[in-house]
Formats: structure tokens, sequence, C-alpha cells
């Protein structure tokens, strides 16, 4: 396969005669720099090269087995070929383009991912050195076994065991349950010969919590399941049904004690514990891959965005003025109320991830030197931004289906496989409900400490008792952020009074907690998306010295729509404390309309900057050229039922009933 650019159709090539910009430079800011971009187009341009990549047939047409077994065939494929050619499964992962090719629920996903995550995270040196390389060149290939049928929030509350037999130097692994088999895990079914094993660990009868363990699954030769272990798939889900999302249970499964991840906390010989520097460390991989998922959601979203964009100025419908030619639907201003400001969001979360990777790199190399203090930090900003993100990506994908209308909902579109994808980042890797009380502990534990006059992390230091008065004009886009941050501290100081006057009357904090768990969850939703406001606007004023005025107008504009969408959808919060009043919003939301339409010219040409090749978009309505409805019809071509003209179906069951005397 070739990349050829065809001629696009007349709609969006007068749509692409209106950019103002360099679109070019606008892919570099999104890329990290042109260096990146380059990299990037190094990669897509291989991949397109290797057709065994891409799938002549919709995997909706296969059976379950060789649904799976075509992405696997395709995901072993894309290693092969990322080695050939000097690059990494990393390098895959980072651009997005592996997992847009292989964005079906691959088998091999979790074992880049979380596997590999937690041999580098958890080992001590002797693991490192002995499972790297074996991971690392897929001699072994593994999940993360976490979630069981009873728990998967609270992962204290896991039931498989772990008991060490200090005479054999051995760990008994035991699913005492049925609620403690292990269930969900992505690859586990078929795919893995290994797994890390999250269990309760137990020496001398006493339990020390969950602890990680290495656990071979599987023989390596005949991959056959292993003595004392019941592995299997779970069955059909609503997406991602290419993956063998699995079940598995222990039967006094025996493990030798250098299994046990013993980077943080060990386990002598004669079965003495060694506490590690903090006691969420064994949490790690999760925290990490939070931070990848906010990647993996902007990305996911701006597929759908650049679909939903292009087709908007593709699909005619209906008239706007009485006998007038049909126009674009991009025209109408309820279509540009739906799209824009979730490509808004798309930009505002890019930044934010980038910011959030910062924070983990920097906290990461703290840990190297045994410094704990930015983990609760970097816990609160990754479960804020992971669910945040989720949240956001879902929603926008499924306006952008919507924004289609009838389209939007075939296959062929793309759009319901990318929203089926992201959906279900809102309930793995910690359910976004879960998360948020996380980052409201964070605030309402931050928020007393301001009260006593103790010095906050960077991310919460707007929350002080006493704020610095904001010098900047309520209209500009500091004064608003700084009026957002002025709403969330005024929710965050509602619900610390309304826990305070719980407790004082008789409840238990645990239950007050829970009596203010609604309003908790707001505030730490505010408290994110006040934090991603922040991160558009500093990288935005950023940029402004360094790039070309297009560029930095066009992000001006849509860091401006951001916010002010976000001031309008918390007006209730701002009026109530005072930071705007009705006159502000009304000329908020008469600026965002009139935005709306500004953005409106140069939407096409934005999503072009996001640069995703047909290849990886997968649509039939959102191709680079236009040419939907041929495309559409296309691809009806491809169904089964178009095989013959007669089904069988029509002599089995149609014939019959029309014969029938009824
Ligand atoms: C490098 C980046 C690369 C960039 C490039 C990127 C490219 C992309 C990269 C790849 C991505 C592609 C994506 C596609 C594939 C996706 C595959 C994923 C498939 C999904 C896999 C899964 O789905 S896998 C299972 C996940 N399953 C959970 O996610 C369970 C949630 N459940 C909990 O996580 C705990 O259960 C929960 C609630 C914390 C309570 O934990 P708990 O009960 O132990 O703790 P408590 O609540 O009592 O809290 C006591 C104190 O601990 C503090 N604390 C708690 N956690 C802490 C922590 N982590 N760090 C610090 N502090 C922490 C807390 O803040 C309290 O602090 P304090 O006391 O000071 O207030
Ligand atoms: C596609 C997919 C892939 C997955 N892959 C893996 C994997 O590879 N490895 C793995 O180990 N796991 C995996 N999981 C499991 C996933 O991590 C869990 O499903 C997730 O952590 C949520 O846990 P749960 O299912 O127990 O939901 P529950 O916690 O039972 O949630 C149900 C409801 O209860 C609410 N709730 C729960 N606790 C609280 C609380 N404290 N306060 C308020 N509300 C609460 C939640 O908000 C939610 O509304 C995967 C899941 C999916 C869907």
């Amino acid at each position: 396969m070739s990349v050829v650019v065809p001629e696009c159709c007349d709609d969006l090539k007068r749509e692409r005669g209106r950019c103002l910009f360099n679109k070019e430079e606008l892919t570099n800011i999104l890329d990290g720099g042109p260096k990146l971009t380059e990299k990037r187009r190094r990669i897509e341009k291989m991949l397109i090269n290797t057709p065994e990549l891409f799938d002549d047939v919709s995997p909706d047409y296969l059976s379950h087995e060789d649904r799976y077994s075509n992405e696997l065939r395709k995901a072993t494929q894309l290693m092969t070929t990322l080695e050939k050619n000097g690059f990494t499964y990393n390098d895959a992962v980072t651009t997005g383009t592996g997992l847009w090719l292989l964005m079906d629920g691959n088998p091999l996903s979790l074992h880049i991912s979380m596997f590999l995550d937690t041999i580098k995270g958890q080992s001590n040196p002797q693991q490192l050195q002995e499972w790297l390389p074996l991971a690392e060149k897929f001699k072994i290939i593994g999940t993360y076994a976490q979630t069981e049928l009873g728990h998967g929030t609270f992962v204290r509350g896991l039931e498989t065991t772990a008991t060490y037999d200090s005479t054999t130097k051995e760990f008994v692994l035991h699913s005492p349950t049925i609620t403690a088999t292990k269930w969900w895990p992505g690859a586990l079914g078929k795919t893995s010969n290994h797994a890390v094993v999250m269990a309760q660990l137990y020496l001398g009868g006493k339990c020390y919590g969950p602890h990680i363990f290495m656990v071979q699954l599987r023989d390596l030769e005949t991959h056959r399941t292993l003595p004392g272990i019941v592995v299997g798939e779970i069955g059909p889900r609503l997406g991602m049904n290419s993956n063998d999302n699995g079940f598995l249970q222990f039967n006094h499964h025996r493990i030798p004690l250098t299994n046990m991840f013993m980077k943080h906390s060990q386990v002598t010989e004669d079965g003495k514990y060694v506490k590690p520097l903090h006691s969420k460390l064994s949490y790690g991989t999760m925290v990490q891959t939070r931070v990848g998922i906010v990647y993996h959601a902007s990305r996911e979203l701006s597929r759908a965005l650049i679909i939903a964009i292009r087709y908007s100025a593709v699909r005619h419908q209906s008239e706007m003025v009485p006998g007038d030619p049909e126009p674009q639907i991009l025209d109408y201003q309820t279509q540009q109320y739906k799209l824009l400001p979730h490509l808004a969001s798309f930009f505002a979360l890019r930044f934010s991830a980038r910011a959030l990777l910062e924070v983990f790199i920097g906290t990461s190399a703290g840990l190297g030197s045994g410094k704990m203090n930015m983990l609760p930090e970097l816990h609160a900003l990754s479960s804020g931004l992971k669910a945040v993100a989720t949240n956001d990506a879902v929603k926008g994908t499924d306006i952008c289906r919507l924004a289609c209308g009838g389209h939007g909902y075939l296959s062929s579109s793309n759009l319901p496989r990318i929203y089926t994808a992201i959906a279900a980042g809102i309930t793995y890797e910690g359910e976004n409900t879960v998360l948020f009380l996380q980052v409201a502990r964070y605030l309402i534990k931050s928020f007393r400490a301001s009260s006593q006059g103790q010095t906050l992390p960077f991310s919460v230091s707007y929350l002080r008792v006493q704020p610095p008065s904001s010098h900047a004009p309520l209209m500009s886009d500091r004064g608003l952020v700084d009026a957002l941050g002025a709403g969330v501290r005024w929710m965050v100081g509602e619900a610390e009074r309304r826990l305070q006057q719980l407790v004082d009357s008789g409840h238990s904090p645990h239950a007050a907690w829970n009596a203010c768990s609604v309003h908790l969850v707001q505030c730490a939703d505010a408290h994110t998306r006040y934090y991603i406001c922040e991160q558009f606007v500093d990288a935005v004023s950023k940029l402004g010295e360094t790039v070309s005025s297009g560029v930095h107008e066009v992000l001006r504009q849509l860091c401006r729509l951001y916010i002010l969408h976000r001031v309008i959808q918390t007006a209730g919060i701002l009026l109530r404390c005072g930071a705007v009043d009705g006159k502000a919003l009304t000329s908020i939301e008469e600026e965002e309309c009139h935005l709306l339409a500004t953005l409106r010219i140069q939407a096409v040409s934005i999503v072009d900057a996001i640069d995703i090749k047909d290849v990886f978009l997968k649509s039939t309505l959102g191709a680079w050229d236009g040419n939907v409805y041929q495309r559409i019809y296309e691809e009806a071509q491809k169904s089964p039922l178009n095989k013959s003209d007669v089904t069988q179906g029509y002599y089995q069951y149609l014939r019959p009933l029309m014969k029938a005397n009824l």
C-alpha cells in the first residue's frame, strides 16, 4: 500500500482554501516537536507499506475465534515489523499508530503496557535482569491480573492469597472462593503464558495486604495450562472483542519466593517482611497506565473529531434560507456547538497529558532517590485527569457519532468502534467515580492543611483559604480561569463545611463522607478541569513567543472556547460564589456563539493538522478526499449477505411463512 493523497471533493477543497495558518506547524506542536512528527511519519510509512497489517474484511463479519486470531496475527506482525525496522513497541504506542491499527482490542496490548511496566517498575535488579529481556523479546507473554469477580475497585478487598511456605521457599497461590477468580485481564484467556498477579500476602498467618507476583500460567512449548491453574476467556463484551479478556483460578499453585516483585517490599527466606518506603508503591503500574490513558483518550477523541468535522463539511441537508441550496451541516450553529467545544477539549487534554507526563517523570525520578513527597500529588492528578479525559472522550465521541446522523451509526464510519473502545476507559484502570473520590480526599486534606497555615503543593495552591487577590480583568483568559478557581475553592470549602457539620451532628467521618460524596465528586471534577484550563492557557501563552501568528491565533481561539464553555457549564456555581454575575455570563454566551462561527471557518484545516491518515481513521465518513457516499456504498457491498441475491434464510424461514395458511 502506498501513501497516495487523493484529490479532495469541492467542499473540502474550499474549506482547505480558507486556511490561514501553517498546518505543519500545528502538527508539530501536537506531536511535541518537528522531530517527533518526522519519527511518527516514518513509523506510519513503514506500517502502511506492510499490507498484512490492514483488514480486507471488517472484524464484524468474523466469528469470535477468527476475530481473535486475525487480531493476534496483526499484533504479532506489527511487533516483527517494528523490530525489523529498528523501532520498538513503545514507538508504536507513544505515536498512537499501533493502537489505531489494532483498536478492536488487541491481545498484545496488556503485554506491552502493564506487564512490561510492572517488570520495569516493580522488579529488583535480579528480577529485572531475568524477566525484562524475555518479555521485551516476547519470549514470555504476559498480562496484569488484578481484578477478581468479586472486587475490581477495592484492591485491598482482593481474595487471592499468596501464602509463604518457608520450608520450600515458595508462595502458595490460591483462589479460596468463586469471587476470588481473576476476571477481566486482557489477553489472559488464551494469549498469555505469564501474568503479574495481585494477591494478598500471608506470612506466618498474618496478612500484609496486596502484593504483586510473577506467575507462569502456561507451558512455554505446548502452551498448555500448568497444573494447579484454571484459565479461560470471559465471553463477548460491549466492544474490543478481538481481545481475549480472561478468568483465572489457582488451586494451591506454588511459585518460588523470588517470584514476588521485590523492588519496594521484600520477603526474606525465613519469612520476614521488609516494608516499602510508601505503602502504595505497588500501585505504581496503575498510576503509570492512567497517565498513558490520558493520551490515549485524547487520541481517540481526535479520530472521532476528524471524522465528524470532515463529514459535516461534506454533508448538505435542509434549507437554512428557504429556496437556497442546502448548506453544509457544519454551517448550522447547533452543529458547531456539538463539535467545536470537543475540538477545543482535544487540545486541552493533549496539553494536560503532556504536563501530567512531566509530573510523572519528575516523581519517578524522585522515587529513585527515595523521595516520596510527590506521590500524593501524582496520584491525585493522574486519577483526576484519567477520569476527565475518558469521560470527555466518550461523551465527545458519541456526540461526533450523533453529529453524523444515521451514517454515524454505521460500523464503517468507525465511530461505533472508537466509542466502544474508549467507553471501557471509564471503567478500567480505576472506575471514574472512584478515582474522583480519591481526588476529593486530596482536596479536602489540602483545604484543611491550608486552614492550618500549611503550604500547599502546586496543583492545589489556588485552594488557599485566603487566596491572593487576582489582578487579571475578569473577561481575560486568566481572569476567567481565576473565576473558575474561585468556584472550585468555594465548592471545596462548602464540601468541607458540610462534612464538618455532619460530624458535629454525630455522624462518623465515613458516614459523613458518603453523605457528601455527590458534591465531593463534583469538586474533584471541577478541580481537574481548572487544572486543565490552567495548562491550556499556560501552554498557549508559552508557545506565543515561538509560533507564527496564524497558529497562535487558532490556539488562542480554541483555548478561549474551552474556557468560555467551561464557565457556562459551571454558571450555577460561579453565580453562587459571586465569581461572575449575570451580565458577564450573557456576554460570555454571546462571545461563545461568535467564536463558534470564527472557528468553523478553519475547522477542517485544524483537524487536518491533527494529521491522522485515512488508513488509521478507518472511516468511510472521515477520509481526506470527502468521497463519502461512494465509500459507504462500496463498504456495504462487502456484507456477506450480498454474496447471493437470495439468502438461505429465505428458503428456510421466509418462504415457508409466506406459504403457510395463517
Ligand atoms: C509513561 C506514559 C506513556 C505516555 C505515552 C502513552 C501512550 C499510551 C500508553 C498505554 C495506554 C494505552 C491504553 C490502552 C490499553 C489500556 C489497557 C488497560 C486495561 C485496563 C487494565 C486494568 O483495568 S487493571 C486494573 C486496574 N484497577 C484499578 O485501577 C483499581 C482501582 N483501585 C485502586 O487503585 C485503589 O483501590 C484505590 C481506589 C486507589 C484505593 O486504594 P486503597 O484502598 O489502598 O487506599 P485508600 O483509599 O484507603 O487510601 C489510602 C491513602 O493512599 C493514597 N493512595 C491510594 N492510591 C495511591 C497511589 N496509587 N499512589 C499514591 N497514593 C495513593 C490515598 O490517597 C490515601 O491517602 P491519604 O490517606 O493521605 O488520604
Ligand atoms: C475492557 C476492560 C478491560 C479490563 N482489563 C483489566 C485488566 O487487564 N486487568 C485487570 O486486573 N482488570 C481489568 N479490568 C477490570 C477493571 O479494572 C475493573 O472493572 C475496574 O477497576 C472497576 O472495578 P469493578 O468492575 O469492580 O467495578 P465496581 O467497583 O464494582 O463498580 C460498580 C459501581 O460501584 C461504584 N463504586 C465502587 N466503589 C465505590 C466507592 N468506594 N465509592 C463510590 N462508588 C463506588 C462505582 O462507581 C460503579 O458505579 C478491565 C475492565 C474492562 C471493562
